[in-house]
């Protein structure tokens, strides 16, 4: 209700007052003592001396602090435009006084009386709001359960810090402000929902950091929203044992990544990895790739299969989906360990450590060292910790060895002192005896400076391009399965052939992580304790496994929608398949978001509909939110000519709305380009063809897979005729992910008879 119709108006505007006041006199403290840190980083700068550890150590920890006033003065300068959306009363069992609790995104304690005026939504008390109901209710903090009841749970809409409305929450009424929230029309960029939080969602956000965590959700269910708040959640929990960089999100593609950008900083959050699978592989390779590959587009790919997907004869199209199956399968990565370990015990020379005759390092000591005692590091980090041992025993074993051939030869030059008198032959051969003693010391000498240099130079030095290509060539031979022989040898000709041309494609990705941290380990730069995986049903067991092993434990956020899996065939069919190949020896937790909020109940009965066609039933039916608009309208029409004339029609009216986007989704990116060429409001519509860095919003041209975890206001589907979506797994999807996009409007165009997958 409006905030001045409600009974308490009064009393919440002294309240906000009072907060407002508080916050804005913090706000002054710490700019001063801002000012001051800024003058005196200035100052170390301008004064520096590299011989001053005490100034040295000064300048970090003030450039640190620096840092933290930064982001504590935008966090401050956020909430004085709306300090908190929500209030919880409760009174814990045994106490008499009743906490009112007003939650905001961050918090905010009143020295004087040592009250919080604000509690950060990510605290255990917040969580009261989010979970639970009027009467009975607890929340665990570190202390333990604490119980009591609640009493009141409201929320506000605060806009430039002045009160506008306020919303009681019964058990009965419902969620007045999740459907403001959900009817409000979006630009190019998602946003936080703190506000607006569901328990499901909550729950996935504040599950157990150190445990994989696998979310099936339903398209619009929040799944990249819940990711992003999870990331805050965890970061302000671990906030003085891990740091920003610990973490890292991966999500389908850099344009994704600018419509998701704003997330986390409106959230206070900053410096967290925000990336794609692809980018990051390169990162983690690095420089030991050895050459500077081209990356084919997946897209590209995914294009060739959806078009030849429906003729079933495409013996090529089968050939390219088994072999990206297959490359993408734990059974690839054991060929390639099968060929790792090869490598592993060839890779040091066969021969001894010495020096002249004097062995320091039998093979079979090395061999020791560098198969057992060492094997959890990587080979060449194991040659590191072995060239440590030769160091020492070179130093240990340079002065007993020069003693040796000193006393070897006082023996020899004792024989002849006692086999004749002094004579000229005598003296000739202790001339002799002398001059090749002193020409052995020399040369050991000599030896002991290179003996380790000379060692580790019979050490093969290859790329990693190198030994994936030397991996493929052998691959016939390392493969023992019969029946699949064929599919191996096409494998390793299509993937050498695109290797001599200095092409790779996505799936080559994990094998040339897989050698470059099995051979070369990880960059200290790369320091990852969680990672968030966004879209993951487009992930194969072979990134997730690789992934794994960088994070080098299981704690992992996976959120995917298996009905939206339209990469499947390299991609993910049943999440226990991760549970089980991937997190073996953890107990992974599975949770559903099951509800969507994205659309309309019209719009998801239809889209639900068309994936109930494939009567599976590992894809879950998604629950739409109580919200209604107009039924999908489908038009079936005699040229593409007349489609582009409807949807030039459509463009218009969406510009002259208060809608912000609207997206007009094709199968694939050719036929972007056939219907941008038909319309005459082309200058307002910009075609996404992947390569995009940034999210334009407005009108957008877009193949389907592009629009994959996009909304929009108003989605048109350009044709969904007969010939275009078949009853195949791959179209079914296709058109599920293209009817899931919108938020306020769907129409549907046909060339012609519409497909049969669509029951309306
Ligand atoms: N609790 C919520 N309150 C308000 N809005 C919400 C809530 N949960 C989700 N939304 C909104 O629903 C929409 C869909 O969210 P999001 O894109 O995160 O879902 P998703 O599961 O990743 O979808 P998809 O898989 O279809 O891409 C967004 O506009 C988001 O703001």
């Amino acid at each position: 209700m409006p905030a001045f119709e409600h009974p308490d108006y009064k009393n919440e505007c002294k309240r906000l007052d009072t907060t407002l006041n508080y916050l804005k006199n913090f706000d002054e403290i710490i700019n001063t003592q801002k000012e001051r840190i800024d003058e005196a980083v200035e100052y170390s700068k301008s004064h520096y001396n590299s011989d001053n550890a005490e100034q040295f150590n000064e300048l970090v920890i003030n450039e640190a602090l620096q840092v933290s006033m930064k982001s504590r003065l935008k966090n401050i300068s956020r909430s004085l435009s709306k300090p908190y959306f929500a209030r919880v009363d409760f009174t814990e069992e045994g106490l008499d006084k009743m906490g009112n609790y007003y939650i905001g995104k961050m918090s905010l304690l009143d020295e004087k009386t040592g009250e919080f005026l604000i509690v950060d939504w990510r605290s255990p008390v917040a969580n009261l709001y989010y979970e639970g109901r009027l009467g009975e209710a607890s929340y665990i903090c570190p202390d333990g359960d604490i119980h009591g009841d609640i009493s009141l749970k409201r929320q506000y809409t605060i806009e430039n810090a002045c009160l506008k409305e306020i919303f009681d929450i019964d058990i009965t009424t419902n969620d007045d402000f999740l459907q403001a929230a959900l009817g409000s029309n979006k630009d190019n960029r998602l946003k936080d929902i703190v506000s607006t939080i569901q328990s499901e969602q909550n729950q996935v956000i504040r599950a157990d950091m150190w445990k994989p965590l696998i979310v099936q959700g339903a398209a619009g269910g929040g799944k990249t929203t819940i990711a992003l708040h999870r990331i805050a959640y965890l970061m302000y929990n671990y906030e003085k044992t891990l740091k920003p960089e610990n973490f890292m999100i991966i999500a389908p593609n850099r344009f994704f990544l600018s419509y998701i950008s704003e997330v986390l900083p409106e959230l206070g959050v900053e410096n967290v990895t925000q990336t794609t699978f692809e980018d990051f592989a390169f990162n983690v390779i690095g420089k030991n790739i050895g050459k500077k590959p081209k990356l084919n587009s997946p897209h590209e790919k995914l294009s060739t299969i959806i078009e030849n997907y429906s003729d079933k004869k495409s013996k090529e199209n089968n050939n390219i989906i088994e072999a990206s199956c297959f490359k993408s399968s734990l059974e690839f990565k054991e060929l390639l360990n099968k060929y790792l370990k090869y490598i592993e015990y060839h890779y040091i020379p066969k021969e001894d450590f010495k020096v002249h005759d004097f062995v320091l390092f039998s093979y079979k000591e090395i061999q020791k060292l560098f198969l057992r005692d060492y094997s959890y590091l990587p080979f060449s980090k194991r040659i590191d910790e072995i060239k440590k041992s030769m160091i020492n025993k070179v130093k240990y074993q340079r002065d007993k060895i020069l003693d040796r051939v000193d006393r070897e030869y006082e023996c020899k030059l004792d024989k002849v002192r006692a086999s004749m008198g002094d004579c000229p032959e005598r003296r000739a051969q202790i001339i002799d005896i002398i001059d090749e003693r002193d020409n052995l010391l020399l040369n050991i000498k000599k030896g002991l400076k290179t003996v380790i240099k000379d060692y580790t130079s019979k050490i093969p030095k290859r790329s990693v391009w190198q030994y994936y290509e030397n991996f493929l060539i052998n691959l016939s031979k390392l493969n023992t399965d019969e029946s699949k022989c064929k599919l191996i040898d096409y494998i390793k000709d299509y993937s050498l052939e695109n290797l001599k041309n200095k092409n790779i494609e996505v799936e080559d990705l994990s094998p040339l992580m897989y050698i470059s941290i099995s051979v070369y380990g990880l960059s200290e730069k790369i320091n990852l304790r969680h990672i968030v995986i966004d879209e993951a049903q487009d992930f194969s067991l072979f990134q997730l496994y690789v992934l794994k092993k960088i994070v080098n434990s299981s704690s992992f956020t996976i959120l995917g929608d298996l009905c939206q899996g339209i990469y499947s065939y390299r991609g993910i069919h049943d999440w226990n398949d991760v549970a089980k190949y991937i997190f073996t020896d953890e107990n992974s937790s599975h949770l559903c978001l099951e509800q969507s909020y994205r659309t309309t109940i019209e719009i998801m009965n239809a889209a639900s509909e068309v994936i109930g066609g494939l009567n599976d039933p590992r894809l879950p039916k998604a629950k739409p939110v109580i919200r209604h608009g107009d039924e999908v309208k489908v038009f079936e029409k005699d040229s593409l000519s007349d489609i582009a004339k409807d949807i030039d029609n459509k463009i218009i009216k969406m510009l002259q709305s208060e809608y912000k986007s609207m997206a007009i989704i094709c199968k694939t990116l050719d036929e972007c380009m056939k219907l941008k060429s038909l319309l005459k409001e082309k200058k307002n519509v910009s075609v996404i063809t992947g390569k995009e860095k940034d999210y334009p919003g407005g009108v957008v041209l877009i193949p389907c897979y592009l629009a994959k975890g996009l909304e929009f206001d108003v989605v048109v589907i350009a044709n969904a005729s007969k010939d275009m979506y078949t009853e195949s797994e791959l179209d079914v999807k296709l058109l599920y992910v293209a009817m899931t996009r919108p938020l306020h409007e769907l129409y549907i165009y046909s060339l012609g008879e519409k497909t049969k997958i669509l029951p309306i």
